[in-house]
């Protein structure tokens, strides 16, 4: 490739790539020059090897959108890297170019990146100034977030699951008692008590006097109160307990109202946290974008919605739910979050369940930042003092509805990312745990690099590929966004367009030659590799047999180059020939050195898919048994419980019939005989029983003749007495 031009940004590209260089305090030998072509920008960058490198001595040559040189401030980087037409996009001035927008930074550790989009305790980094140009230009536009109008309806309008908070309640939750003396200390007047029906809070804090939230009875109907409002006769200043308390209500009250996302107080605060709290007036003013002005929608209702996580060992973690909470509440590890599709967004993926603080100022939002990055995970490695160890992401979501048209909010995001610096893991002095974070972040980046191979191929010409993003959650995080939405549902959702992306490569001219040459090749627009014209030891010996030759020649008096031997021509061409067909070949031997790596890493990544296939089988099948398990359990219980009741039913049934057929079943019972009947059957029964006496008199006789006699008296007195008694 000669004649290198950086490429026109195709409609394809991925990402606008800008190369900051950054000042060095090291001793070693430069590398990396920037090429200067009157007074244009620059846009390229050539690196050769040091002088004790021997292995490799190609030049390369790398184009970029435009290169930053050492001497590049802060404030250059964010007006001239495209981040305001970025915001631009994303406040949704102009409906065709609404869009939402993405800043990334790369780089070998310490190369800083996190110099230049956070800043340093002196300089702000484009994140500060991007907040600050958007809370300036949309100033009085910003729906307040003590309002729980707006709060209900962002709740209601947002597709991610998420917790929505105003900034006022989080950072109380966060810092505790730190936060309500700082209020105290901050306010004038002292605060009076309201009376029994409504009770109005005066919410000032250190960085602000906000508006109060009058909970009134019942709790659902909170209302906003200006702070001068003459409802206040009496009011109070909460203490951390009492703004938990207040904030469980105002939530209570919020999910009673219909809100899903808005859950109970006690899921988001523990016991009141004592953190030291970050002061707003420590953290740094410049440099000023005070004059500068982006276009927005004068129609709109803005509001600002902040959420920051970071993807840590392949996994998304809340960065604004502090793990020190968690760990308090009994919860144990912290949970990572899902990168997928909801209910409300289904042809786009989100990260669900975040946290998501609505800010209605540019202090509260600054506040928000210092908390999440406090949270952000920092161990100290070999290479740099105080070195990410995680992809940290910044999202700041501009949500806008027109007052007089809609209620429903719109969104667009603009996502910052703090990528982990790319260091091989034998520089860095890491072990054990720190080594496997280390695996996990060259993983990503290698895919990173992939991904961003794939643009420039795409842009070489008539090659499309797929850009494989799926590998990892960052390229997933960094890439689903950059491709029109193709699902059959999102023509029931609003169309949007892909995201603009600026990766910023940030290396160190004099740092390391390998790392930073391999994130320059896979990061530039366009590369181009030429050998130095350091002869080689077939030219240099053939070159000697043309000088010997052209001696020779000399000597033998032909002075003329027209007199020249047309043989030795042909010989000198044909030495040049070799010399050209050897560099080519030193070329060809260095491009075939690196396709071997590429596919190399594409083996690696292609294997490490299979496994992470075979991982997501296992899961899914381990998810599908669960909850085949848990529906056979629950199936089980329905059963046994409508069996139960089936029993029930049957024994109320019977008793029922029981206690019928007792109710209906008499017990007859004969009528009491008379008087003259009675002695009627007496006589019945009296004469049946003489005579069986007589009978056995009889049998007797027949047995004793004693005994005969006896009877035959007693007879003759019988006789006797009958006769007297007979009238
Ligand atoms: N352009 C610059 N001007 C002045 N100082 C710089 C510049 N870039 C980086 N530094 C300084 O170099 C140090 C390391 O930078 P930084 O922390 O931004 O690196 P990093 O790439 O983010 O590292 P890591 O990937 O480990 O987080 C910091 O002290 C930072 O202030």
């Amino acid at each position: 490739m000669s004649n290198m031009e950086p490429p026109p940004r195709p409609a394809s590209a991925l990402f606008d790539v800008f190369l900051r260089l950054r000042p060095s305090s090291a001793s070693n030998e430069r590398f990396l020059d920037v090429e200067h072509i009157g007074d244009n920008v620059p846009t390229h960058i050539t690196i050769r090897p040091t002088a004790n490198d021997h292995r490799k001595r190609a030049i390369e040559k790398f184009a970029f959108t435009r290169v930053f040189e050492e001497n590049a401030s802060q404030l250059d980087m964010f007006k001239d890297t495209g981040m305001l037409s970025l915001i631009e996009g994303v406040l949704g001035t102009d409906k065709r170019a609404s869009r939402d927008g993405l800043l990334a930074t790369l780089g070998v550790t310490g190369s800083g990146k996190s110099h230049t989009i956070l800043g340093t305790k002196s300089q702000r980094g484009i994140t500060q100034m991007s907040l600050d140009v958007i809370f300036r230009n949309l100033s009085d536009r910003i729906a307040l977030p003590s309002s729980t109008q707006t709060v209900f309806s962002l709740s209601a309008a947002d597709v991610s699951e998420s917790q929505l908070l105003p900034a006022y309640i989080y950072l109380d939750s966060i810092y505790g008692e730190s936060h309500a003396e700082s209020r105290m200390a901050s306010r004038a007047q002292t605060p009076m008590m309201v009376g029994e029906e409504s009770h109005t809070l005066l919410h000032s804090t250190s960085i602000g006097l906000y508006p109060a939230i009058q909970l009134s009875k019942p709790p659902c109907q909170t209302s906003l109160v200006s702070s001068s409002s003459p409802i206040m006769s009496k009011s109070y200043i909460p203490t951390a307990n009492g703004v938990a308390n207040i904030f469980h209500r105002f939530t209570r009250s919020i999910a009673k109202s219909g809100s899903s996302h808005v859950k109970d107080a006690s899921s988001f605060i523990g016991p009141p946290r004592s953190r030291h709290m970050p002061q707003v007036t420590a953290l740094p003013r410049t440099p000023s974008v005070d004059d500068i002005s982006v276009r927005i929608d004068e129609n709109a209702e803005y509001a600002i919605v902040i959420s920051m996580y970071e993807v840590y060992n392949d996994r998304i973690y809340d960065l604004l739910t502090p793990s020190a909470a968690t760990a308090k509440a009994g919860v144990g590890k912290r949970r990572p979050l899902l990168y997928k599709s909801t209910e409300l967004s289904p042809d786009r993926k989100v990260v669900a369940g975040l946290r998501k603080i609505i800010c209605g100022t540019l202090e509260e939002a600054l506040m928000v930042l210092e908390t999440g990055l406090i949270e952000r995970r920092v161990a100290g490695t070999g290479s740099n003092a105080v070195s990410s160890r995680s992809h940290g992401f910044f999202s700041v979501e501009v949500k806008k509805r027109i007052p007089t048209k809609s209620t429903t909010w719109t969104s667009n995001g603009l996502t910052i990312v703090d990528l982990a610096g790319s260091e091989r893991a034998r520089n860095a002095k890491t072990a054990g745990a720190t080594l496997a974070e280390a695996g996990k972040i060259n993983e990503s980046l290698m895919y990173l690099g992939q991904c961003m191979q794939m643009q420039s191929d795409n842009q070489d010409g008539n090659r499309q590929n797929l850009v494989p993003f799926r590998q990892c959650k960052l390229t997933e995080l960094l890439f689903s966004n950059s491709f029109p939405s193709l699902s059959v549902q999102s023509q029931h959702h609003q169309h949007r367009n892909p995201q603009k992306a600026i990766m910023i490569v940030n290396a160190d001219p004099i740092g390391d030659f390998n790392a930073t040459s391999q994130i320059l090749r896979y990061s530039a627009l366009a590369r181009e590799v030429t050998v130095p014209r350091i002869p080689s030891i077939t030219s240099t010996i053939l070159s000697g047999t043309t000088a010997t030759a052209r001696q020779m020649s000399s000597s033998s008096g032909r002075t003329s180059p027209a007199e020249s031997d047309p043989d030795d021509d042909e010989h000198d061409h044909a030495l040049q020939e070799i010399g050209r067909l050897n560099e080519e070949m030193e070329i060809l031997e260095l491009r075939f050195q690196e396709e071997a790596k590429r596919r190399l890493a594409a083996e690696a990544s292609w294997r490490a898919a299979e496994e992470r296939m075979v991982e997501v089988e296992q899961q899914v099948r381990a998810e599908c048994y669960d909850e085949m398990e848990a529906k056979i359990d629950e199936e089980r219980r329905r059963w046994k419980w409508a069996w139960e009741e089936e029993a029930d039913r049957n024994d109320a049934h019977l008793d029922q019939k029981l206690s019928l057929l007792t109710q209906n079943v008499k017990i007859h019972e004969d009528a009491a005989p008379s008087v003259d009947e009675r002695v009627r059957e007496l006589e019945n029964e009296n004469d049946v029983l003489r005579r069986k006496l007589e009978n056995l008199e009889r049998e007797m006789q027949q047995r004793s003749p004693t005994k005969k006699q006896r009877v035959l008296k007693a007879k003759k007195f019988e006789v006797g007495v009958s006769i007297l008694d007979s009238p």
